[in-house]
């Protein structure tokens, strides 16, 4: 019997973080009418056509901070996403957690670094040595308890606090959708997106335990980052070369003085040997 070499297929759970994490399109957000990031239905065409030019830009991994009241699910939306697996027994992150994901987005590698932060008062300290040069801010409560909804602009200011010159995209979130009926998510839905106005941040309603809206989120986060890294990475781009116009106009025109002084004395000199022309 001939021998036959058997390649072996790539695991299922490869094909599904790849499908995940490769975007062609800007993702929709959760209500595109209450979005103050962007109302677009697509990456812009501009952007598309820069990112076509042969010099790929070398984007910078954007960080993300998840921050809210302790137990709200953070840990859990983060695991979801990452890992496509929900822990019911609840475990309080002690300080900070960290998650790696790449993205491949328009054929270009672009990583989401998540600082999953500590909710409980006493890592508090600990917690903000990490909300440093954010891109991304993750305001998150739990949809089952209204306080932790009235705490969300306290964790926002909080965080803002360690962020004053840059201005990171914003994103309020509401974990355990799973828990309520559909009058009271609506309704809570209803006050989120009132607050979520209030501090412009982007509205989302979520649950890590059945997986609603969790991949869609961060698709959207992603896309949006994205587009945000590749317009500032332009931008540099513009003032370098500026800059470079600048510095090449004064060396020219400091070159043409010369030219300048050389001419007159030519000339001086042609005059005194009693040459006409
Ligand atoms: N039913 C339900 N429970 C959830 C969901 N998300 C998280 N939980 C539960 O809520 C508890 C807290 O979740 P965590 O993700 O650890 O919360 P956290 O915000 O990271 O908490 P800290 O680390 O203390 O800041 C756990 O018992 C989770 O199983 C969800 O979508 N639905």
């Amino acid at each position: 019997m001939p021998h036959r070499l058997r390649v072996p297929a790539p695991p299922p759970s490869m094909k599904l973080q790849d499908l995940r994490t490769h975007l062609r399109h800007l993702p929709l957000a959760y209500s595109p009418e209450q979005s103050p990031l962007s109302r677009e239905k697509d990456f812009h065409a501009q952007l598309r056509y820069q990112l076509e030019m042969p010099r790929k830009p070398k984007l910078r991994p954007c960080k993300v901070i998840f921050v809210g009241d302790c137990s709200v699910g953070k840990t859990a939306i983060v695991n979801r996403f990452c890992y496509d697996k929900f822990q019911s027994n609840y475990k309080a992150t002690i300080g900070v957690d960290f998650e790696l994901e790449n993205f491949n987005i328009l054929g270009h590698n672009f990583s989401l670094e998540m600082w999953d932060t500590a909710g409980q008062e006493r890592f508090k300290c600990i917690a903000g040595a990490y909300y440093r040069n954010a891109n991304v801010i993750v305001v998150t409560y739990d949809m089952s308890k209204r306080d932790s909804l009235d705490s969300a602009k306290k964790w926002l200011a909080s965080a803002l606090n360690y962020n004053t010159s840059t201005r990171p995209l914003i994103f309020l979130v509401g974990t355990k959708s799973d828990l309520l009926t559909k009058e009271e998510f609506m309704r809570m839905e209803r006050l989120a997106i009132t607050v979520a106005n209030d501090i412009q941040a982007e509205y989302w309603s979520l649950s890590a335990r059945s997986g609603f809206k969790v991949t869609e989120f961060f698709q959207r986060l992603a896309g949006l980052a994205f587009e945000t890294a590749v317009r500032q990475h332009l931008e540099t781009l513009k003032n370098f070369a500026q800059t470079e116009q600048l510095a090449a106009h004064q060396t020219s025109e400091k070159s043409q003085t010369f030219d300048l002084r050389n001419y007159f004395k030519s000339r001086l000199y042609r005059q005194k040997s009693g040459c006409a022309c």
